[in-house]
């Protein structure tokens, strides 16, 4: 439970219980509660659809948890002494020189690099799991612009530390700090922005240098040695020790060795190296996790996280990590996609966080070094491994000797110099063997059973220990603290989809369930965890309401309603739209109905494609038939066309059979409907059919853009033409079956 603090000036931040948003979401669950079981009592018992509404009100009620505490916090990072700042290690991953364009890679390493703090006591790592000469090149001339950056920013109290953004946003936006430089700052900011302009340029040629990227091919991607490089000067090294607030942090690239015979574990090996690495060189007790997209938008951010991380606790110690939200810098007033991903990063992390934080994202998160090691809370007050014997961590950490030394250093004292030597270990840790037969991934580290390591790391390493974190959402007046990128294109969407609903169904269903350890954590806590893991089987229950009702209406017998329910039913229906509305109109501040559409539009969609693909492939793994395991598809940086997204047109290009199982049910339900409703007309029979007639016409419009995607659109973004055959060849074949 976060304490409640009082505002005392000392106080490094506060944190508030929203009271009456509480008891209007208690009102309204215990309300929709109260109908849903009514409606349920009435079904009858052999039917398929009792088991569709069972697991609509499963994933409700543990939808519902995260809802009953929702908090806001604040924190003062004026008020931190900047001497005892701790190191901070920021650690940034990318994969693929053609799906994340290096410029943007360098500017959230840039960005990085300007944050607002001691630049001695900063290290900025970069993970290229593609070992790209062009990304290494890329890297150095960061840093040469970065050597020019970052003083500006300190100079003139930059608030956006991203270059491009920078540049490309309005002057009154963000003009840097003091008035009396005013024409110093005009001058400056020219100089520096034609550098910029420059070291963008030198980027962009070296990515069609066809030399260059002819000496990388696809399979040396997946075929490379490790190379480590401390990219910092010798000047910087004697700076560095006369002021550590004025230094220049370092930035160091590290390309893990990759063989295609050796698991790489995706982002988490791509970390785990990193952590290891980093241990190393600058061994900072925190580390800041950012994907290659996610630049850092304000200054402050490390700052607010070191707000909780210092703030001395009464009881335990045992803040694991500082969670920041998601946010977009590409999102569509007209998100189509939901890719806002409101319900998380607005809604339900505010929740969990007044139990006992939120879950780890991925990105954004300000996290304590020997946390995700292992340790637990209670030890990790003095140095959490020295009690350990040499042997015991080299069987848990690995056999380098420097990485098991760092181990019982006290954390964040740094015994490596900045003067760009590498340590002797660097490419025995980045290399494949160096995991076999130690307990990284699986007790240390960011864990590998999951693709969704985020996800599962933040469950099973952090909380099931016993540790807690905290989500610092900035005040609706501030600017997001980070920014990444959404996907502009239905495929990238639902394949993302797909990747993030089966990795946390395989958590749900494997000996991890959430469910399993309410002990550890708390009952709602679990709940909220356990509603992800659980997601994707929403697939089931909208696979039910998408056909079932449709064949019965078509074939105008017995209503899939029964009589005496119709009524409760539809009262369940209104209760969840209205709870929906009224959760999306909170987040929003103000009523939101195009956001509410988009969602309900989304949620349907998702269902019965990422969702129930992501169904299908766990349950072929469980069967021992899955093949290769679910992959980490990288969605695409590179906004080629953002133009549709922007319009609030769905782009159905490349669109795989993921999107299959949609489009055919978007026909069954339209000739279910018109077939129906032609029958009853030739009939003249009326029957109890309402509420299905309702039901097909909400799904009716629901789908519409698939409709119009397939039959009255002839941009290529339609739906691609083979998909439109086999869904109409599909719908028919169900209709004449059971229709
Ligand atoms: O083998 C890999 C695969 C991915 N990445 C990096 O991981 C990051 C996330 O990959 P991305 O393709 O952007 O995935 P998203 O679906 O956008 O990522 C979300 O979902 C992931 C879990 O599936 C989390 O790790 C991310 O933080 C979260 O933003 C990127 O920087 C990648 O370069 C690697 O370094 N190595
Ligand atoms: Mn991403």
């Amino acid at each position: 439970m976060a304490e409640p603090l009082q505002d005392a000036p000392h106080q490094l931040h506060t944190v508030e219980v929203d009271q009456p948003l509480a008891a209007v979401n208690r009102l309204l669950a215990g309300l929709h509660l109260a109908l849903a079981a009514t409606a349920i009592s009435h079904r009858g018992v052999h039917d398929i659809m009792l088991a569709a509404d069972l697991v609509l009100l499963f994933l409700w009620l543990l939808s519902q948890a995260p809802m009953l505490r929702p908090v806001s916090r604040a924190a003062f990072p004026g008020r931190l002494s900047h001497p005892a700042l701790p190191g901070v290690d920021v650690m940034v991953v990318t994969a693929d020189p053609d799906k994340e364009p290096a410029v943007k890679v360098m500017n959230t390493v840039i960005s990085a690099m300007a944050l607002d703090y001691p630049g001695g006591r900063l290290t900025v790592y970069l993970s290229d799991d593609a070992g790209s000469p062009l990304t290494l090149l890329a890297a150095r001339k960061a840093y040469a612009f970065a050597r020019v950056w970052v003083p500006f920013c300190r100079k003139y109290g930059v608030q956006c530390p991203c270059p491009e953004r920078f540049f490309a946003s309005n002057d009154q936006l963000d003009g840097g700090g003091g008035v009396d430089h005013h024409h110093e700052l005009a001058d400056d900011k020219i100089r520096v922005k034609n550098m910029y302009e420059a070291f963008k340029k030198g980027v962009e040629e070296a990515t069609h240098d066809a030399a260059l990227s002819q000496s990388w091919t696809k399979a040396a991607r997946q075929d490379h040695g490790a190379h480590v490089e401390i990219i910092a000067d010798k000047q910087d090294s004697s700076v560095s020790n006369s002021d550590d607030e004025d230094a220049m942090p370092s930035l160091v690239y590290v390309s893990r060795e990759k063989r295609p015979a050796w698991a790489h574990h995706f982002k988490a090996g791509a970390l785990n190296v990193l952590l290891r690495v980093s241990s190393l060189v600058s061994n900072a007790p925190y580390v800041l996790v950012l994907d290659c997209d996610m630049y850092c938008n304000t200054r402050s951010s490390v700052l607010e996280a070191m707000c909780f991380h210092l703030h001395r606790r009464r009881r335990a110690d045992d803040l694991a990590f500082v969670q920041f939200p998601q946010k977009f810098h590409n999102l569509s007033s007209n998100d189509i996609y939901a890719n806002e991903l409101r319900s998380i990063f607005s809604t339900r992390w505010k929740g969990l966080d007044g139990l006992r934080g939120p879950i780890l994202s991925g990105t954004g998160f300000c996290l304590r070094r020997d946390a995700v090691y292992g340790a637990r809370p209670s030890s990790s007050q003095d140095h959490p491994f020295s009690s350990m014997e040499v042997g015991e961590l080299k069987t848990r950490f690995g056999h380098s000797n420097g990485h098991v030394a760092s181990l019982r250093r006290t954390a964040g004292s740094t015994t490596t110099s900045r003067d760009g030597l590498l340590p002797e270990d660097a490419r025995l840790v980045a290399s494949c063997e160096y995991e076999t037969g130690t307990r990284w991934g699986d007790e240390v580290g960011f864990l590998y059973q999951s693709v969704v390591e985020d996800y599962f790391t933040g469950y099973r390493q952090l909380y099931c220990r016993g540790w807690t974190s905290v989500y610092c959402y900035p005040a609706p007046s501030r600017p997001a603290p980070f920014l990444g990128s959404v996907p502009t294109n239905l495929n990238d969407v639902l394949v993302q989809n797909k990747r993030w609903m089966s990795g946390m169904l395989a958590v749900g269903l494997s000996k991890h369930c959430p469910l399993g350890s309410s002990l550890a954590v708390s009952l709602p806590h679990s709940m909220g965890f356990a509603y992800y893991a659980f997601m994707a089987l929403y697939a089931f229950a909208v696979l039910c309401y998408a056909t079932v009702p449709q064949l019965s209406f078509f074939r105008g017998g017995t209503s899939s309603f029964p009589e005496a329910s119709s009524l409760w039913f539809a009262a369940v229906f209104v209760s969840s739209l209205l709870q929906h509305l009224i959760e999306v109109s909170v987040a929003k501040r103000g009523l939101e109905v195009r956001t509410w559409w988009n969602e309900q539009r989304f949620w349907a969609l998702n269902a019965v494609t990422g969702q129930l693909f992501a169904c299908l492939s766990v349950a072929l793994d469980l069967v021992g038939a899955g093949g290769r395991a679910v992959d980490f598809d990288l969605t695409s940086k590179a906004s080629d066309n953002v133009r549709l997204y922007r319009d609030g047109v769905f782009d159905f290009a490349g669109c795989s059979t993921v999107l299959l199982p949609a489009t055919t049910l978007c026909l069954l339900n339209d000739a279910a409907l018109v077939g129906g409703v032609w029958k009853m007309v030739i009939s003249g029979s009326r029957g109890h059919v309402s509420a299905e007639l309702f039901l097909l016409c909400y799904v009716a419009a629901l789908s519409y853009p698939l409709l119009q995607g397939m039959f009255l659109r002839r941009d290529p973004a339609r739906v691609p033409a083979w998909i439109t055959a086999m869904s109409v060849g599909m719908a028919a074949t169900l209709l004449s079956l059971f229709g």
